[in-house]
């Protein structure tokens, strides 16, 4: 008997777009980040670039017909919730897309002119004509460059930023998001402005050349929270949390720099029942190679973080920790996400420095324990000597495998793999007994 059909109806998201042969920017991120997104992608392709992580070596517009076909094509059909634009090559095609504004929902225009690696996406004397489709846009995106271009002000600070906001708006975008990814100071700041109010995000600037696609991302993953019905502000602020961490966890493709990672969010989701399992077995292990010797009345807290995790509600966790009873190690609940305190943050201040750190155990913290660590020379670090929690980063190093925070009467034992943190914490209990 043939199965009963159980379909799903996402809301549907056009980009208008070039194509990037390279798989990193373009029409490829974007639908990528769509998908990953929970809508379902169309596309109008409106130059075909042969390119990769080193740079554009050519490009193809296709003829204004064909791009028309392509926008009639996918709004004859579909129901579409949300548009961004990204490589429009030049004025014709600024202005064939300007004659749909009228039936373009939640307009996201990200003005691309110049790609990473500085070759030109769009033709200079095309500039112009962006300023039309801007005043149609919910949200015009431009990073520093394009903010110069469109508006005469190089922003170099976020009172800068501020001012190309306002002209933005005065020339007719409903908000403006100027980029600061280009802006050379150490916490990059992205200005959001409204003809209301102005909205500063700030995160800290991942030391890395590989932002291939980031602006497309950005601009997608906007358009993308604008369809699931979200307001402007809360999906300027996922897009730029979802690029903060796409930027650090980017992806080592090619010979080039590397591209944004479009799809972290949704791996990093799909990893957390496998991560949480990952702790239950460490758990249930060090419960039957009985670590009695390293728990103290505390208890045992064993954490685990997924892949790409970025904030303490990314790390699982035995609620309650692991305790110590007369009938021997029990879990004092099962594992949840962002159950633990200090043994995630301070797991994730070493992954700052060492991301592949993943696993991390807080055992008793005694002279005994400190003697085995010696004994068995494991590189260990002093957060009274070494500066407090915060400054885990700064003072950990390749060998660090244990972490001494005697105000809080602990050890942290480090590992990047489950077997391995578990045979770590079964040698420090072996050693003191
Ligand atoms: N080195 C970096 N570290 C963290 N975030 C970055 C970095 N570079 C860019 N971003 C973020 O990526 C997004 C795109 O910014 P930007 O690079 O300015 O635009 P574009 O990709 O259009 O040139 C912004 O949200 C910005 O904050
Ligand atoms: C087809 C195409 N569109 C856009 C970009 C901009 O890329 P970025 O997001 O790195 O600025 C690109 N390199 N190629």
């Amino acid at each position: 008997m043939a199965r009963q059909e159980a379909p799903v109806s996402p809301p549907v998201v056009l980009t208008i777009a070039g194509s990037d042969s390279g798989g990193g920017a373009g029409i490829q991120a974007d639908l990528k980040t769509i998908e990953a997104g929970g809508a379902f992608g169309t596309s109008a392709i409106t130059s075909v670039t042969a390119q990769n992580t080193r740079g554009v070596h050519g490009s193809h517009l296709l003829p204004i017909e064909d791009i028309e076909a392509q926008i009639d094509a996918v709004f004859d059909d579909f129901d579409v919730a949300a548009v961004k634009t990204g490589m429009l090559a030049t004025e014709d095609v600024i202005e064939t897309v300007r004659g749909y504004a009228d039936r373009l929902p939640n307009l996201v225009v990200d003005p691309v002119m110049v790609a990473a690696s500085g070759d030109r996406l769009l033709e200079p004397d095309a500039e112009d004509a962006y300023e039309a489709l801007i005043a149609e846009s919910t949200l015009v995106t431009p990073n520093a460059d394009e903010a110069a271009v469109l508006t005469g002000i190089d922003p170099e600070n976020e009172g800068e930023a501020r001012e190309v906001g306002q002209r933005l708006v005065e020339m007719g975008a409903d908000a403006a998001l100027v980029k600061g990814g280009h802006i050379p100071v150490p916490e990059v700041t992205d200005v959001l402005v409204t003809d209301e109010d102005v909205t500063t995000i700030r995160h800290p600037r991942v030391d890395t050349d590989s932002t291939h696609g980031s602006g497309c991302t950005l601009s997608s993953a906007v358009a993308t929270r604008l369809s699931h019905g979200d307001n402007l502000a809360a999906a300027v602020e996922s897009g730029v949390d979802l690029l903060s961490r796409a930027i650090r966890y980017n992806l080592d493709v090619g010979e080039g720099a590397g591209a944004v990672h479009h799809t972290v969010e949704a791996r990093d989701r799909a990893a957390r029942e496998r991560t949480a399992e990952t702790v239950e077995g460490i758990v249930a292990a060090l419960i039957d190679r009985d670590v009695t010797p390293v728990v103290d009345a505390a208890g045992l807290d064993v954490v685990g973080a997924t892949p790409y995790a970025e904030h303490e509600h990314d790390v699982a966790a035995v609620e309650g920790r692991v305790a110590r009873t007369l009938s021997g190690l029990r879990p004092n609940r099962g594992v949840r996400f962002g159950a633990s305190g200090r043994t995630a943050e301070l797991l994730l201040n070493a992954r700052e420095e060492r991301p592949a750190l993943s696993f991390a155990c807080r055992c008793r913290n005694d002279s005994r324990v400190e003697a085995a660590l010696k004994e068995l020379e494991w590189g260990t670090i002093d957060l009274e000597r070494d500066g407090g929690p915060g400054r885990v980063e700064d003072a950990i190093g390749p060998e660090t495998v244990a972490l001494l925070d005697r105000r809080a009467s602990s050890t942290i034992v480090l590992a990047e793999r489950a077997p391995t943190l578990r045979e770590r914490v079964v040698t420090l209990a072996e050693t003191i007994a």
